[in-house]
């Protein structure tokens, strides 16, 4: 079998095992794994992506800051460059939530291009999951807010990838947020 192939069932195994306790804040309690399955598949399928390094990245984008994932593990075990993307993904969770926030506006314009990709990937899978249902314990306002931020980081990526960042704006459009 092609070693891409192989690779991607590794990464996609890994990931899927250490996600295996999470669950999404939908009320149907849909299991974590199907997001960064459906970032990755974003990315192939809508972004024209083709970069392993990046597909792989996408599927272990969440392990380190919601899991216990070590950067080290994921640099072992994948190599430095996947371990590098998810590093830039990552929120430092040790900061108070509106700092996190803040930081990923500050810190989306200086990212690698292949973080990026994977940041507007993971904007576009949680706004459309918005759009499906609204995550337990959520006001409409809170939906809305988070609609504002996404597309405050949004900006810091453009020039990325125009087939992402057109369906980012159209759902922004709808909800009358400007990019
Ligand atoms: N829309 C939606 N999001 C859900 C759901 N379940 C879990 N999430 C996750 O929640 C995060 C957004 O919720 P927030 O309250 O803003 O952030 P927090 O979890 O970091 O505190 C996203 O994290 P993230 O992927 O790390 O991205 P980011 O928002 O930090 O960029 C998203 O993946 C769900 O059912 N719907
Ligand atoms: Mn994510």
């Amino acid at each position: 079998m092609n070693t891409e192939a192989v690779l991607l069932l590794e990464t996609v195994n890994f990931a899927a095992e250490k996600h295996r306790n999470q669950r999404r804040k939908d009320a149907e309690q849909t299991p974590y794994i199907n997001h960064p399955i459906g970032v990755a598949r974003i990315l192939s399928h809508e972004g024209g992506v083709t970069d392993i390094e990046v597909l792989q990245a996408a599927l272990l984008h969440d392990t380190v800051e919601d899991t216990d994932t070590s950067p080290a593990e994921l640099e072992a075990k994948f190599g430095p460059i996947v371990a590098r993307i998810v590093q830039e993904v990552t929120d430092d969770k040790s900061l108070p939530k509106q700092e996190r926030k803040r930081q990923q506006v500050e810190h989306a314009p200086h990212c690698s291009r292949q973080a990026k990709l994977v940041k507007l990937a993971d904007k576009l899978y949680n706004l459309r999951d918005l759009n499906r249902c609204t995550p337990v314990g959520w006001s409409t306002e809170r939906v809305q807010e988070y609609f504002l931020w996404a597309c405050a980081v949004v900006k810091g990526l453009r020039g990325t990838n125009s087939a992402l960042e057109e369906k980012l704006e159209e759902l922004f459009r709808q909800r009358g947020v400007q990019l």
